[in-house]
């Protein structure tokens, strides 16, 4: 103990206060820097079961489950508006002053933001109907009503938003005023009798306590025209087709809110100077989305159940996703944070991201195991494929000590290029089905021969395009970790792996795609061991290496 050098022994935790702390540290010190799991160096021949439980071989219950949720529908309605007020000023010696309502406010917005820290759609999941606030009644002495609150959605980065249907009240009206324009319809003298000089419930506020009768007696103007919200111009083109995949430091506007009604001065006219009437504030806009969570990670984890990829995510991150010795432990992605510093807070690997930033950190996405025919959906294969989908770089997690590594990793690729195939297929078919066939004049609405057609819209299909994945995942980097190295007898394996893959990148062996255009820059085997957190600490590195690509 007293030989051990002072200086690298932890500030804090002092060796006549804690001695084995102070010893470990000393000895942590000793360790050469680089412990890369090179074969000839760190085989060693015990097994999982002999290696003490610690944060990489926890008890199958040291695990945390966050809730996870990466689809939902949601309905959105904007905020309705409040309604105008009849109100006439009152005072000392004026008894019938003029008409002073005030306007309804306008209705809350519903806006959406894609921010880092979500990673889940569970909240929204459960909400399913998303109101915002209604606008309220204007007053007296011409006091506008105030804005309904406004609620702003917060979504994870890699949310895709696709429109189901919406309601419109303003833009329904227009249409049918279009229709009746183009039909030269005019409205039949009840229709006028209803919009002009009476009284409509759904759209008049009148005098409290003005009875029936009075009601049928007095003269209604002309209804005015429902006015969209200025904010509406900022609404995106409908349908809605969103993919945030960046963090939005500004709410991004999905819904305006309705206008309030009108006030009563409003309907001052030269020959009625006190009218008793306002407007009811307009209803608001109804959205129907799907949202779909597509995670958005710097390395994607690909590999057969049990390989050991929990094991590798909690190596590599803080995380504490579930290890288990049995198939199917993971039944929800698992996403950590791999921070790249060297524990004294400076940089450990020091890289630019592809926005030019310099790079603290990369995510990595743990994802249910692969099985084959997962591309047919078979075990909890197509649901997650697509969260490595979107990954930037690929890591292909193949367990030595199960099986031929080689044909593992070819069955890995099988499924991962059917899947790719299929999506391909999938979006040739609805290009095609998006063509707009051309229509002689005369075959409009379906059971109504009026001639009146809808002006031809490209996007009128009600179930969207399957989305454009950024790069086809044959062409992202990869690399395979060849994990559980500390097992005995799994050296040959490895060796086989490394002289395929040798091959692969000498032009010798097809690539495992399959296919032409595939990623093979120089294909990395890293043999680990993730119980150990031997061997890991190379990754990084070759990480944000293959970012930079
Ligand atoms: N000896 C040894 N055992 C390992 C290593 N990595 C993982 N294991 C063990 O392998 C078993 C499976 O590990 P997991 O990390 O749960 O495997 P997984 O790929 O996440 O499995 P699924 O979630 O079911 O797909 C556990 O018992 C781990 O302790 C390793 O490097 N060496
Ligand atoms: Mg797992």
């Amino acid at each position: 103990m007293a030989a051990l050098p002072l200086n690298c022994l932890g500030r804090t935790l002092t060796p006549f206060l804690y001695p084995q702390a102070a010893l470990n540290s000393a000895l942590r010190h000793l360790r050469p820097r680089a412990q890369r799991c090179l074969y000839s160096t760190t085989v060693s021949s015990d097994s999982s079961a002999n290696i003490e439980t610690s944060h990489l071989n926890p008890t199958p219950d040291n695990f945390s489950l966050t809730p996870f949720v990466d689809r939902c529908i949601l309905t959105l309605e904007a905020g309705s508006g409040g309604h105008g007020c009849v109100s006439f000023v009152r005072e000392k010696y004026i008894e019938e002053g003029p008409a002073n309502g005030g306007d309804g406010g306008s209705g809350g917005n519903i806006y959406i933001q894609a921010v880092r820290g979500e990673t889940s759609l569970h909240k929204l999941a459960r909400r399913r109907l998303i109101k915002a606030g209604r606008g309220r009644n204007g007053q007296g002495k011409m006091r506008g009503g105030e804005r309904g609150a406004d609620v702003v959605i917060t979504v994870p980065i890699g949310t895709i938003v696709r429109e189901i249907s919406r309601y419109d009240p303003i833009a329904e009206a227009d249409k049918s005023e279009r229709r009746k324009a183009f039909l030269g319809v005019k409205d039949t003298p009840e229709e006028v009798e209803e919009t002009e000089g009476h009284y409509r419930k759904d759209k008049w506020i009148v005098f409290p306590g003005t009875i029936p009768s009075q009601l049928a007696r007095m003269h209604f103007p002309a209804l005015p025209k429902s006015r969209k919200s200025p904010l509406a111009a900022l609404e995106p083109e409908e349908p809605l087709w969103l993919d945030l995949d960046k963090h939005m430091e500004t709410p991004m506007l999905l819904a305006a809110g309705a206008m309030g009604g009108l006030g009563n001065p409003h309907f001052v006219a030269p020959n009625k100077e006190r009218p008793k009437m306002a407007t009811r504030g307009d209803e608001g806009k109804k959205l129907s989305l799907q949202l779909e969570l597509k995670i958005l990670a710097d390395l994607g984890l690909v590999g057969l159940p049990n390989a050991g990829k929990s094991t590798l995510l909690r190596a590599l991150t803080n995380s504490r996703a579930r290890v288990g010795n049995w198939a199917f432990t993971t039944l929800q992605p698992n996403v950590g944070t791999a921070v790249l510093d060297d524990h004294k807070g400076r940089p450990a690997v020091m890289k630019r991201g592809r926005d030019g930033q310099l790079r603290e950190n990369f995510t990595i996405a743990d994802v249910p195991g692969l099985i084959e025919d997962a591309h047919l959906d078979k075990g909890l294969g197509l649901g997650f494929l697509r969260h490595v989908e979107r990954a930037a770089t690929l890591a292909f997690v193949v367990d030595l000590s199960v099986g031929d590594a080689v044909a593992t990793l070819k069955l890995l690729w099988k499924e991962v290029s059917e899947y790719e195939a299929l999506r391909g297929r999938e979006l040739n078919a609805e290009t095609e089905r998006r063509f707009v066939t051309y229509k002689p004049p005369g075959q409009g609405l379906q059971g109504e021969d009026d001639g009146y057609d809808e002006p031809a819209v490209l996007n009128t299909s009600p179930d969207f395009l399957p989305e454009l994945s950024g790069t086809p995942i044959s062409s992202k980097p990869w690399f395979v970790v060849a994990t559980k190295a500390d097992l005995p007898e799994t050296q040959k394996n490895y060796e086989a792996l490394e002289s395929y893959l040798a091959e692969v990148n000498a032009g010798a062996q097809p690539h495992p795609s399959g296919r032409k255009n595939a990623w093979k820059r120089k294909i990395h085997a890293v043999p680990v061991s993730a119980i150990k957190a031997e061997g890991v600490e190379v990754i990084p590195q070759l990480v944000m290496d293959l970012l930079e690509e």
